[in-house]
């Protein structure tokens, strides 16, 4: 029986290649012909005959243009088109599916069968002998087992009655093998797919996509999807595939440029990168929220990752930051910036040639001397057209100026001869000459000045935030923030001098950029159809208000483990409440995933009970060594066995990660290596690049990253002394996938009293 199965599989798969390959040969033929076309019509550009003397003729000649660009962007599209599909009918030539299902519609008599890939493929217009894996129809794979199962379809709910689900790994042609399941994706498949080693990329999972994974993927409804998942839950993997799937969704009325997603380091920006090329798909945009505020201040010096991770506040400055990053303060911002309306938008000169050109007191009236109905941004659209409107005026004033005189004296033949232009030089008088070229040296030096105007350069926005900062008490009652007004002010100077050197920190940048919005009148970006934040724990509830007000237009997933929170702590736990209130709560759905997929049950059995609320996270039951931990009291010999940790893992070919607390750690780890003459790379950096071999890392770095082996190097008591750090050392131990190793010196962290000695190994 199993041989019969395998036979006719064989040949069904054998019949598939052969198809794909005609369709490759055709696509191939069409892609020439549509290749010659494009350059036929190009070389016919010399038959367009540029016409200019009647109005007839021009007329006849924009019209020939416009067909010929008609022409070239229809062969450009077919182009396009056709090579997309010769890519996908590549893909599928190496792995053409992975699963069969046969089933049987409500009301209907005949069973269907139909096999699910990568992409979709037919023979014929609606003979499909491979549906995509984003049909509709294919989530009955993902998302039931035998019998009965209901999926989702455009047009509303479908039952159907599965009978048969098989799961094929093929290579090279050859059905290598075949598991019938009568689970939604059989555990045996999911096992095979996850004893593989890392990678420094990601890889796309589509062919294990779990049941809760699926709802993810496919929900389209919820303005808000909140994800909160362990780690290792498969949060990013689902999020990835998600964005697969709305792009084949929307095709046509949605690209990869409307898609951002927000990542928590550079490094993981490149680990991830592979995934949607895989798929077929382009990548969204990706950037760090860092990048994105950095990019709109490029004068100023935003407080990086590493800055903010080793930062040691003081209480007080720890109730500012806190209080910063609230919805709370949120609200300030747009109290403050309503009263702007009526009076304190800080101006400054508009300056040229050293003197004030437009006076700061004039430009005020000016923005104050509309209706009182306007808003900001009118008010200030308003003034910039005064201002430019003026500006046009003073042209004419500034002919007969000494400067200007002085200028055209001293113009040399070809700085004339490049003020002509083509323009005719015949003038009725010397004055008319004079005043023409005077014309274009006083617009060419006004040029800043417009320039000044367009960019807004007249508000003093630095002079701004700093009025609004002090304003703050006047809103709000920081006292139950426990803020003194003596921290507060004192915090504000400090923001106030940091200015002078233009730096801002990262608990100010966001109120900085909002309220610059508020006060100009922007509305954000609301080209933007999808926003994925990743790790969202390690955001404020300001930051995530803050991207909401700058992509109106977008539906946001969130995704998230809230005891992975190691910048924010304990904060994040009071997050999605507060998330609750910017969304309409018809449209927030919040999935859990709760098994783990990354590591072996024995490391997350250790992992979970580093947390003091670890119960309901679940291993996938796949077995590997006890994590062990090591104290040494000298630190040559932790080095040591740090040492033999590293040739042990190398000689199973895993990759290791020395994972360490802060930088300046992992560079005396890095040296002392060095020394000794190991190879290792030290990861300084997020705009480093993820290297094979062995590596060390600091552990802000280590987010989202996954390894075979984690060294956690110096988890004693004097690196980890706090309970704050609990978070932050569930979070170092968890990207660990087959091999953990605890190594302290003189006395391990009280953080791992918690955790059943049976769950590891003490070795000597
Ligand atoms: N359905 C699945 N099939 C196969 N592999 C999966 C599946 N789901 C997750 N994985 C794998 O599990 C590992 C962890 O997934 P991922 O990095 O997406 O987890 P995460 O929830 O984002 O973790 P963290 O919060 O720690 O960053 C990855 O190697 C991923 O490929």
């Amino acid at each position: 029986m199993a041989d019969q199965i395998h036979e006719y599989e064989q040949s069904h798969l054998t019949d598939v290649l052969e198809k794909i390959k005609i369709a490759q040969v055709k696509t191939q033929a069409e892609l020439d012909k549509t290749e010659k076309d494009r350059s036929d019509i190009e070389a016919g550009w010399g038959d367009v005959r540029i016409k200019t003397s009647t109005y007839e003729n021009m007329l006849d000649t924009a019209l020939s243009v416009r067909q010929q660009q008609q022409l070239i962007t229809e062969r450009q599209n077919s182009f396009q088109h056709a090579t997309t599909r010769l890519e996908t009918l590549k893909k599928l030539e190496v792995n053409p599916y992975f699963a069969r299902i046969d089933f049987q519609e409500r009301g209907e008599q005949k069973a269907e069968t139909i096999y699910i890939g990568l992409g979709s493929f037919s023979d014929t217009p609606d003979h499909f002998l491979i549906y995509d894996w984003r049909a509709p129809i294919s989530s009955i794979y993902y998302d039931g087992g035998l019998g009965e199962v209901t999926y989702l379809t455009p047009d509303g709910n479908q039952t159907v009655d599965v009978d048969l689900k098989r799961q094929f790994q093929i290579a090279d042609g050859v059905v290598v093998t075949i598991f019938d399941t009568d689970e939604a994706v059989g555990d045996q498949m999911l096992l095979e797919a996850l004893s593989g080693d890392s990678d420094t990329k990601m890889k796309s999972i589509v062919t294990t996509i779990q049941k809760e994974q699926n709802k993810i993927i496919r929900n389209t409804a919820a303005d808000l999807l909140f994800v909160q998942g362990a780690a290792g839950s498969g949060k990013t993997a689902a999020v990835l595939q998600r964005v697969a799937y709305l792009l084949y969704r929307y095709r046509g009325n949605l690209d990869s440029g409307q898609v951002v997603l927000f990542s928590p380091n550079q490094l993981f920006n490149d680990y991830i990168d592979q995934v949607l090329p895989e798929l077929g798909e382009q990548n969204m945009v990706q950037m760090t929220y860092f990048q994105y505020s950095n990019r709109r201040l490029p004068n100023m010096r935003v407080e990086t990752l590493q800055e903010r991770f080793e930062e040691d506040n003081d209480l007080a400055a720890q109730r500012i930051t806190n209080f910063k990053g609230s919805l709370a303060f949120f609200k300030v911002v747009q109290q403050y910036a309503e009263t702007l309306n009526r009076s304190n938008v800080r101006f400054r000169d508009i300056k040229f040639q050293g003197e004030a050109f437009f006076d700061k007191d004039k430009i005020a009236k000016m923005f104050y001397g509309y209706n009182e109905n306007y808003k900001l941004g009118q008010r200030l659209n308003a003034t910039k057209d005064s201002l430019t409107n003026s500006l046009t005026g003073k042209v004419g004033s500034e002919l007969k100026q000494k400067w200007v005189e002085e200028a055209i004296q001293n113009l040399t033949k070809t700085e004339i001869d490049s003020l002509f232009g083509d323009e005719p030089r015949e003038f009725a008088s010397e004055e008319k000459e004079y005043n023409f070229l005077a014309r274009k040296i006083v617009t060419e030096a006004f040029k800043p000045i417009a320039h000044a105007i367009h960019r807004n350069r007249f508000i003093n926005v630095n002079a701004q935030f700093a009025h609004f900062l002090r304003s703050v008490p006047n809103f709000v009652d920081l006292n139950q923030w426990g803020i003194t007004a003596d921290d507060w002010s004192k915090s504000v100077t400090k923001t106030v001098t940091d200015f002078k050197d233009k730096r801002l920190s990262l608990a100010d940048v966001s109120a900085y950029l909002y309220l610059y919005d508020l006060l100009t009148g922007k509305h954000g970006e609301r080209d933007i159809r999808f926003v994925f934040i990743d790790e969202i724990q390690d955001y404020t509830a300001f930051q995530l208000a803050f991207l909401k007000f700058s992509f109106p237009k977008a539906k946001f997933t969130m995704l998230g483990d809230l005891n992975q929170a190691i910048f924010t702590k304990e904060n994040s736990r009071t997050l999605l409440q507060e998330l609750g209130t910017l969304f309409d709560s018809d449209k927030i759905e919040v999935v859990q995933l709760t098994q783990t997929y990354r590591s072996t049950q024995q490391i997350t059995d250790f992992s979970k009970e580093i947390l003091v609320n670890g119960e309901t996270i679940t291993a996938f039951n796949r077995s590997g060594n006890l994590p062990t931990v090591t104290i040494e009291d000298n630190s040559a010999a932790l080095y040591a066995r740090l040492v033999s940790q590293i040739n042990t893992n190398n000689g199973m070919n895993e990759t290791t990660a020395i994972i360490t607390k802060s930088l300046a750690e992992g560079e005396a780890v890095y040296a002392e290596l060095k020394q000794q003459d190991v190879a290792v790379t030290l990861i300084r950096s997020e705009n480093q690049r993820l290297a094979h071999g062995v590596i060390i890392v600091p552990s802000y770095l280590a987010k989202g990253l996954e390894f075979d082996a984690v060294v956690i190097w110096d988890a004693s008591k004097k690196m980890y002394p706090l309970e704050d750090e609990r978070q932050l050392l569930y979070t170092i131990a968890s990207r660990a996938m087959h091999q953990l190793t605890v190594l302290a010196l003189d006395e391990l962290t009280p953080l791992l009293d918690r955790v059943n000695p049976d769950l590891y190994e003490v070795t000597e």
